[in-house]
Parts: C-alpha cells; sequence; structure tokens
C-alpha cells in the first residue's frame, strides 16, 4: 500500500519491541484485575492473549491505547511512554493503532466506500479525490472484498463486515493492530478465513498485532505467540504446543473447555 506522509512516523523504538509493559497494576477499587503483568511484541509478531472472561484483557487494551491509566507500572508502546503523552500525543500514537472491535463498529448509514473514507478524511488533510478511491479501492481489494464498495454494511454477512472493519483500520496504515475477538459470533469456515486474513494482513501490511480471543482454531493459526493471562498475571507465555502443555490445571481446564466449545 501507498504510504501516507502525514501519518507517517519514525518508529524510535529499540529492541525490535513494538510494545513493551512492565510490571503492570490495575485495580478498580477491591477488585485486583492486572497484579505484575509483563509483555513484550515484537515487531512483525502476533501475540494472543487467552483469558477467562473478566480476566482483564480489555482494561489490558485500554491501558494500551491510553483510555485507561494504570495504577503502576510501564507501558511503551512504539517506543513512548503511553503514560507521559497528553492528549494530542495519545491521538497521534493511536493513528499508529488500528483496533478490529467485535461489532466491527461500521456506520450502516453510509456505503462501505464512505465508511472507509471517513477515517481518512477526518485524520489526513489535503488528500485528493484520486488518492482517497484509490486507498479504498486498494484497502477493500487487500480484504478481498472490492465488490462491496457501493454496499450498506447492513446488507453483509457477518464475515465480511468483519473483513470491511479490517479494511477499515488498514486505510491508516497502522503499524500495531488490536484485535478484539475477530471471529467471535463467526461460523467455522468464516473463522479459518478471517484469521487467514489477519495473517495476510501482517505480511501484507507488516503490523505487529495483540489478539484477544477465546477460539483456540484462531489462536493456533494467528499466534506466533500466545499469552495466558490468570489471576491478574501472564502465567505462561509461548508457541501454542508451549502453552497447551502446561501443567498447569487452570491452562489444561481452558483448554478442555474451549476446545470442546469451538471444535477445534
Ligand atoms: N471502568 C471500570 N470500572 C470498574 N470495573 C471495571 C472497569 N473496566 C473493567 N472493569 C472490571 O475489570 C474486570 C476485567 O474486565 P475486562 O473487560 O478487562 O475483562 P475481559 O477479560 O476483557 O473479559 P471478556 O472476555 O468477558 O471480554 C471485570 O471484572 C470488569 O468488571
Amino acid at each position: 500500500m501507498k504510504s501516507n506522509p502525514e501519518i507517517e512516523t519514525v518508529s524510535g523504538f529499540e529492541g525490535g519491541n513494538v510494545i513493551s509493559i512492565r510490571d503492570l497494576y490495575k485495580s478498580f477499587g477491591d477488585l485486583h484485575v492486572l497484579r505484575g503483568v509483563n509483555l513484550e511484541v515484537e515487531k512483525g509478531q502476533n501475540v494472543v492473549v487467552l483469558g477467562r472472561s473478566g480476566t482483564g484483557k480489555s482494561v489490558l487494551i485500554k491501558i494500551i491505547s491510553g483510555l485507561l491509566k494504570p495504577d503502576r507500572g510501564s507501558v511503551k508502546v512504539l517506543g513512548q511512554e503511553v503514560g507521559d503523552l497528553d492528549e494530542k500525543e495519545l491521538r497521534e500514537l493511536r493513528k499508529r493503532i488500528g483496533f478490529s472491535f467485535q461489532n466491527s463498529a461500521l456506520y450502516d448509514s453510509m456505503t462501505v466506500r464512505e465508511n472507509l473514507e471517513f477515517p481518512l478524511v477526518r485524520n489526513v488533510s489535503n488528500l485528493s479525490r484520486k488518492e482517497i478511491n484509490s486507498s479504498v479501492e486498494e484497502v477493500l481489494e487487500s480484504v478481498g472484498l472490492l465488490s462491496a464498495i457501493n454496499q450498506s454494511p447492513a446488507e453483509l454477512s457477518g464475515g465480511q463486515r468483519k473483513r470491511i472493519g479490517i479494511a477499515r483500520t488498514l486505510i491508516m496504515n497502522p503499524e500495531i493492530m488490536l484485535y478484539d475477538e475477530p471471529t467471535a459470533g463467526l461460523d467455522p469456515t468464516t473463522c479459518i478465513e478471517i484469521n487467514q486474513l489477519i495473517n495476510e494482513v501482517k505480511e501484507k501490511y507488516n503490523t505487529s498485532s495483540i489478539l484477544i480471543t477465546h477460539d483456540l482454531t484462531c489462536a493456533k493459526m494467528t499466534g506466533d505467540r500466545l499469552a495466558m493471562l490468570l489471576d491478574g498475571k501472564f502465567v505462561q507465555q509461548g508457541t501454542f504446543e508451549e502453552v497447551f502443555s502446561s501443567d498447569d490445571e487452570r491452562i489444561k481446564s481452558f483448554y478442555d473447555y474451549n476446545f470442546t466449545e469451538n471444535q477445534v
């Protein structure tokens, strides 16, 4: 994809880690959600965050994107300490991060083309109509849905909406992708197609990603590394095989429960 000079920035991070989290704590009153989280995401890596409902996966994502403040600890994203950034700097940082939400967050009152133009026009000034059109067409081609350009998201299937949601983040050339339950609510075949798309995005756009999922097929297909969040910490990190060969009963039961549920 043609890069956009206005949103292109120099990556000043060192050691190849686009995200680096050290000793992170977050509580809500007496509820101690994150209790010493450490996580590194290397450039070009997909890291899958696993954990039962309510373990703090979304809280972690919100802290990474500066939407929530941690109680203590260091969160470095693309070389910048998120807690040190003011609102303007946070907005600039967020332009470098693509958020793929569970519900795809598309506007049904707009066409697919208008949905994709929206973030571009809002964030990048002085683009010509030709540049906007070619960016929209290029990302739609990347997700295999150029044919849907004039349709309303309401006319599309769940899997197609998911693809358009991903295209809408790609149009900003993100360096990091944050996927929240990318395959939730999709049938097994569509899940596999979305997993393939996630891998294609990594290759084509050279993105680094964190994926939150309960779907073990998704974890296995997309995760270069998995990290299991339990009781406020990552208790196990590694490849799919490494994590699930653990003797930890909590990891075994997570596997058994999700394996059965998803028919991996
Ligand atoms: N702003 C908030 N104020 C108070 N409590 C919160 C807030 N945000 C999250 N929590 C609590 O923190 C805990 C972790 O929430 P979180 O949404 O991160 O879970 P999760 O692991 O993403 O779960 P799920 O898989 O169900 O989405 C929950 O008990 C939740 O109620």
